[in-house]
């Protein structure tokens, strides 16, 4: 299909999981409403790079073939990052796909173009002895510690919603296929690329070697929203806005923040560790880096809404 080439603003979104639900099957069916949220930006004459998360999605791969290899001789284990490059390519395909379908459906001639991309880590990371990252479904305590035992896999409890597996989360430093991305998108492609962050790569004596861990998506979406000087970094998730005093009666919700005042919310423990902490800490990275740019954090549903200024949290420099 041609696509138009777009004077329109150049923006970084990157999905949360509410974007892409936990099994292939429901993904299908909400990645249909999620794509129209998207085309509904396109439509407007933006021009989107699109990253989502893959936490559910490879651990789901990596414990089905742990399980199978275990049951079955035929089944080989799955390496840690090919299971990531799994769950890139398939969500990247089904968003891909809805994509494509919706702007059919609205006669708009514009195209998708996946990159399944590698993300190079420092093997000096600190985060190598200290796993965070929570991937695959929510467990019980016991269902946690039992599998603990079972697997020697580490387990954590994930911000008051159940327990999950935990790997490690190296900051992302370069994206192997920066310049693919950067050539798909300067022609105009709906570029869908660095799902899960990319999939973690050494780079060692000129030779890349993938790594088992999983990069936070937010973090990724904001090197690349600064490498590209990109004019916004949007981060959808489950909330509209980012609020002081989450989930209490004093809860307030937050319109705009400078460093400085995301900085003050920061050390009073505003955001929790493990979910808004590093979407805001995203922010500000993407906003350190190039301070002409907006991070705006919202919801998928008000997202066109929020880049056109009327909702969502807004992070300047
Ligand atoms: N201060 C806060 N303001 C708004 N939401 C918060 C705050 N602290 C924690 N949250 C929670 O963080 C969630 C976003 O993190 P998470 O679900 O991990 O992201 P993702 O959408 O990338 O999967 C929100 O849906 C909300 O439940
Ligand atoms: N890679 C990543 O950040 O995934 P989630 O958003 O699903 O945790």
């Amino acid at each position: 299909m041609p696509y138009i080439k777009s004077d329109g603003k150049r923006i970084v979104i990157a999905l949360g999981g509410n974007a892409l639900g936990n099994t292939p099957q429901e993904q299908l069916e909400l990645v249909k409403h999620t794509a129209a949220c998207i085309v509904d930006m396109v439509a407007e004459g933006n021009n989107v790079i699109v990253t989502h998360g893959n936490g559910p999605q490879v651990g789901m791969i990596n414990n089905a073939f742990a399980f199978a290899s275990q049951h079955d001789e035929k089944t080989p284990e799955m390496p840690f990052p090919e299971a990531g490059a799994m769950s890139q390519g398939y969500i990247g395909y089904q968003l891909s796909q809805a994509i494509l379908n919706e702007l059919r459906r609205r006669g708009i001639m514009r195209s998708t173009a996946n990159v399944v991309t590698q993300t190079v880590v420092y093997p000096d990371d600190p985060a190598f002895q200290n796993p965070t990252k929570p991937v695959g479904a929510f467990l019980t305590e016991e269902e946690a510690k039992a599998k603990a035992a079972e697997t020697g896999y580490t387990f954590k409890e994930d911000a008051g919603r159940g327990w999950r597996q935990v790997v490690a989360s190296p900051k992302p430093r370069r994206i192997v296929e920066s310049d693919a991305i950067q050539d798909l998108f300067d022609d105009g492609y709906i570029v869908v690329c660095t799902g899960g962050g990319g999939v973690p790569v050494f780079e060692r004596n000129d030779t890349y070697e993938g790594v088992p861990a999983v990069i936070d998506k937010d973090r990724s979406a904001a090197m690349m929203a600064a490498t590209f000087k990109a004019d916004m970094l949007v981060i959808l998730t489950a909330v509209e806005k980012v609020a002081i005093n989450f989930n209490t009666p004093e809860q307030a919700d937050i319109d705009t923040m400078d460093t400085a005042k995301a900085q003050e919310y920061i050390e009073q423990g505003q955001f929790a560790p493990g979910s808004m902490l590093p979407k805001v800490e995203a922010c500000l990275e993407y906003v350190g880096e190039y301070p002409q740019g907006k991070a705006l954090i919202t919801s998928l549903d008000k997202a066109k809404d929020a880049i056109n200024g009327l909702t969502g949290t807004t992070i300047t420099a």
